[in-house]
């Protein structure tokens, strides 16, 4: 299974096409959609989340409900594209603009964004060529396929959450969770999607705070699967290692900037005995393990134990309080003014780090188990579960 997405922050639409989906897997827009909304939520976020109603548009590879095996399109438009038609236009540049339009060409590069190095190698002088991909608005169709591959663990009774751990230094002490249905249940009613409540109040006064400044917060997130075989990725080679791709993909998220696995960099500070996880078996379940302090990985493979992946998120790059950068065209410096942005984005990277471990282990439980039509991995599943129960 394989995707590519395809879109600007204020074009048309995002568009992602997703190749290997099994055949036969029930999906339906509300599928999606309630993951795109969950992704615009969060406190924190700006004026441009006002505009949006983020929904999906399913154009292919599905008919009457079911995936038929073919490629599958998704699209999400972009209500706010209609205020920029003229700036963002494929046609070459409009007589007509206004100077006042033509002038909002960007030439003063944002600190911590993508605008001066992309500019600087893709030949941009006009830096709208950059913002316009780089910005975190392409992770609403990231977020529509890794809704798909949670659909496909969900058939397979595996279940994907997340939640905030850290936001500007505020740290959830009180994360104790009985089911992960409890954990879903739980984030969704918080407005940062912190388990810890007290936490939950301290979170909220540092972001108003941080936006009273003029300034922008980061944070810590953790997503969570429960029910995955034993055994998706491999020790063999080090590019088939799971750990190590859904590392790369949570790094892939827009200002992520550390991942751990389990307790993660905590292990160089304990001895062995505190941090691998002891072996048990008993006949109902077979092997399992007493802890999991190594977030359910062993050589690079799923142990059977909860997969736990930690984020971390820098504070959002656009300002409103002024960070020196240079004028490209004048070469003076000057002090950034902006117009909106968010000042925190944590709990939204959170659905977004869901979505991309969700895919991860997605494309892995099906180089495991086969690829074409649901029941046929469903049955090679439910074999190598008896299999391993007894090994
Ligand atoms: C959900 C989400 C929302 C974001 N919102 C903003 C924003 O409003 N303004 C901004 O400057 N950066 C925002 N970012 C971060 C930038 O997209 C990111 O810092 C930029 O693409 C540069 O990439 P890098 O930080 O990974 O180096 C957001 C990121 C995420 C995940
Ligand atoms: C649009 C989204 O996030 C955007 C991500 C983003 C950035 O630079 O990454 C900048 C802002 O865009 P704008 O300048 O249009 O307000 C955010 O709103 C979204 O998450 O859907």
């Amino acid at each position: 299974m394989r995707y590519l997405t395809a879109g600007e922050s204020h074009g048309p639409q995002l568009t992602t096409i997703i190749e290997g989906v099994p055949a036969h897997l029930a999906l339906e827009t509300s599928d999606i959609d309630v993951d795109l909304a969950r992704r615009q939520k969060g406190h924190g976020r700006g004026r441009r989340m006002q505009i949006e109603k983020d929904q999906v548009k399913i154009v292919s590879g599905v008919r009457h409900g079911k995936t038929t095996g073919a490629p599958i399109t998704l699209i999400v438009e972009n209500d706010d594209w209609k205020h920029w038609t003229k700036i963002m236009g494929i046609e070459p540049l409009d007589e007509s603009m206004s100077e006042d339009e033509v002038k909002r060409k960007i030439t003063r590069p944002r600190p911590g964004h993508a605008d001066l190095v992309g500019a600087l190698k893709y030949n941009h002088r006009d830096m709208r060529n950059v913002l316009e991909r780089s910005s975190a608005r392409e992770t609403t169709v990231r977020v529509a396929a890794g809704a798909v591959a949670k659909k496909l663990l969900a058939t397979f009774g595996i279940k994907v959450a997340s939640h905030v751990l850290e936001i500007g230094g505020v740290k959830a002490e009180n994360v104790h969770y009985q089911s992960i249905e409890e954990l879903q249940e739980k984030t969704e009613n918080s407005p940062v999607r912190c388990l810890d409540l007290e936490a939950e109040q301290k979170m909220m006064n540092a972001i108003d705070q941080a936006k009273q400044d003029g300034d922008s917060i980061g944070g810590v997130v953790e997503v969570v699967i429960e029910g995955v075989p034993a055994g998706l990725g491999s020790y063999v080679q080090y590019d088939k290692k799971l750990d190590a791709k859904i590392t790369a993909a949570v790094m892939g998220i827009n200002a992520f900037k550390g991942v751990e696995i389990g307790i993660g960099f905590e292990a160089a500070r304990k001895p062995g005995s505190q941090v691998h996880d002891e072996i048990i078996w008993d006949e109902k379940t077979g092997y399992s393990r007493k802890s999991n302090n190594l977030g359910g990985f062993e050589g690079g493979m799923t142990t059977g134990m909860p997969i736990i992946v930690r984020g971390v998120m820098k504070p959002i790059p656009t300002l409103y309080k002024p960070l020196q950068s240079v004028d490209i065209d004048t070469k003076e410096p000057f002090e950034a003014s902006i117009e909106r942005s968010d000042s925190c984005a944590v709990p939204a990277a959170a659905v977004v780090a869901e979505a991309t471990v969700a895919w991860e282990v997605a494309v892995a439980l099906l180089d495991k188990f086969g690829k074409d039509f649901i029941d046929e991995i469903a049955g090679n599943i439910e074999r190598y579960q008896e299999r391993v129960r007894d090994f």
